[in-house]
């Protein structure tokens, strides 16, 4: 756990989320994408030959995830390097850094997978377990049982695995992996997280049919995240057909085939870039994340747009993406259904804009870290503002707020949400900050660097 420099109080266990003094002028090196680090992990895993994970993030979610594939037998060397090395090396890429180095082995069981509340990791791993030759036990934090597996429960049975539930399609649960997994055409309704689709595309290339997904039911979120894992298949030989380029809506194939261990360097996380360009926003001021991606599948890629529309502008150059805030914030109405991981920090800003905003299509989100719908409401209104729940989002109407005790759920993004509400407000103490430890362990730190506080 990370010890944040504006210090939590030991015994109260709050932290008092700086205030801004004026306008912010940083530049912030964010570390990796977790939703790229845990695909490039399963597939390296899954992969016929070793492979590299080039500046892997580095955090709950991301060490848990490589924690249940070492349980499953897989080997990942962890490599810290300063400067270039010899070819294949830790540093081959010359990125500097860390790099962990993935040796695929053969899949087995017993095994136990601690998937703590990390979507990825409880999505991600049981079709993996279904692969190894041994019983796998999955569980993980009291959330982990309440968010919904059902998709990837019944995929698999369907597609030839036994597993072992308590009934309700939700952990705890064991996989009896049986060596192999048949596959096929499968139909999920994954209206409640599109981890459903990724967890099957990932691991169906090592299905003797390969796999066919057909989603059924009501709209899928997060689309880019399905992208992601389709354009990170392609880039380990899997073939891929997919909605997007010909093929039937949604309907993803990924045909039957072995992997190739490639050299992937980690793209930095945009969505943990968010809460420090909204300061930039909140401010006024000017923000500058180097390495943002030219080309991207992560939905952080929005906010250069989102952002934009709520009053700044963004420039990317060479030295990163350049976010400068005009001194107003403005409110939105926007459909948020492709890039729900967004709302939290859009409805930190949207609380202090100029105007309302309509936050839609984030029904999912109830069953996220915790129900952010409602968590969001609490908390913002707790402050003193003006926030109702919607059927699929949030209203969000602006008045002056008050400071106050800004509770987490253990959700990293309603710490990184109050973070920025306290920009703006004096007195805002955020209850367990070191929640932020599954995504982004460093964020207090950071955060205070960037202030200069
Ligand atoms: O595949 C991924 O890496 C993710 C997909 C999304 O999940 P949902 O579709 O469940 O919202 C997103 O919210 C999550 O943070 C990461
Ligand atoms: C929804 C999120 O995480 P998870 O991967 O646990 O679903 C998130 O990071 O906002």
């Amino acid at each position: 756990m990370t010890e944040s420099p504006a210090s939590t109080d030991p015994l109260t266990g709050l932290w008092p989320a700086p205030h801004a003094g004026g306008a912010v002028d940083a530049t912030v090196t964010v570390p990796g994408s977790k939703s790229v680090t845990n695909r490039a992990l399963v597939l390296a895993a899954l992969a016929a030959e070793p492979g590299w994970v080039r500046r892997p993030l580095r955090s709950r979610d991301t060490l848990l995830m490589a924690e249940g594939l070492r349980a499953l037998g897989v080997r990942i060397e962890e490599t810290v390097s300063s400067s270039s090395s010899a070819a294949g090396g830790p540093d081959a890429g010359g990125t500097g850094g860390e790099a962990w180095r993935v040796i695929p082995a053969g899949l087995r069981g017993p095994a136990a997978v601690d998937v703590g509340n990390a979507g990825t990791v409880m999505r991600f791993l049981p079709p993996v377990a279904a692969l190894a030759d041994g019983p796998v036990r999955f569980d993980g934090d009291p959330r982990s049982h309440e968010r919904p597996l059902h998709g990837v429960i019944d995929a698999l049975r369907a597609l030839g695995a036994r597993i072992d539930d308590d009934g309700r399609g939700a952990l705890p649960m064991t996989v009896h992996g049986a060596g192999g997994v048949e596959g096929g055409v499968v139909e999920i309704d994954a209206s409640s997280s599109s981890q459903f689709v990724s967890a099957l595309l990932l691991s169906g290339a090592r299905f003797n049919q390969g796999v066919e997904v057909r989603h059924v039911g009501g709209r899928l979120p997060s689309l880019p995240h399905i992208r992601m894992t389709v354009d990170m298949l392609r880039a380990v030989g899997a073939q891929v057909d997919e909605p997007e380029h010909g093929g039937r809506p949604d309907v993803w194939r990924v045909t039957p085939s072995a992997l190739l261990g490639r050299d992937l360097v980690v793209e930095p996380d945009l969505s943990n870039a968010q809460p420090f360009l909204a300061a930039a926003l909140v401010t006024g001021g000017r923000v500058t994340v180097p390495d943002w991606p030219e080309r991207t599948t992560q939905p952080g890629d929005a906010l250069r747009e989102i952002f934009t529309e709520m009053g700044g502008s963004c420039e990317l150059t060479e030295r990163g993406l350049t976010f400068t805030g005009s001194g107003k914030i403005h409110g939105i109405d926007v459909d948020l259904g492709e890039v729900g991981e967004l709302t939290p920090g859009i409805a930190a800003v949207a609380a202090l804009a100029d105007s309302p905003s309509t936050l839609r299509g984030v029904a999912h989100l109830r069953l996220h870290e915790t129900d952010r719908l409602a968590a969001l409401t609490k908390e913002i209104n707790g402050l003193g503002g003006d926030v109702t729940e919607t059927e699929d989002g949030l209203h969000i109407r602006p008045r002056p707020l008050r400071g106050g005790v800004f509770h987490t759920y253990h959700d990293h993004r309603m710490a990184t949400a109050g973070a920025i509400i306290g920009l703006a407000v004096e007195g805002v103490e955020i209850e367990n900050v070191a929640t932020t430890e599954k995504t982004l362990p460093d964020f207090p730190r950071m955060w205070t660097e960037m202030l200069g506080v």
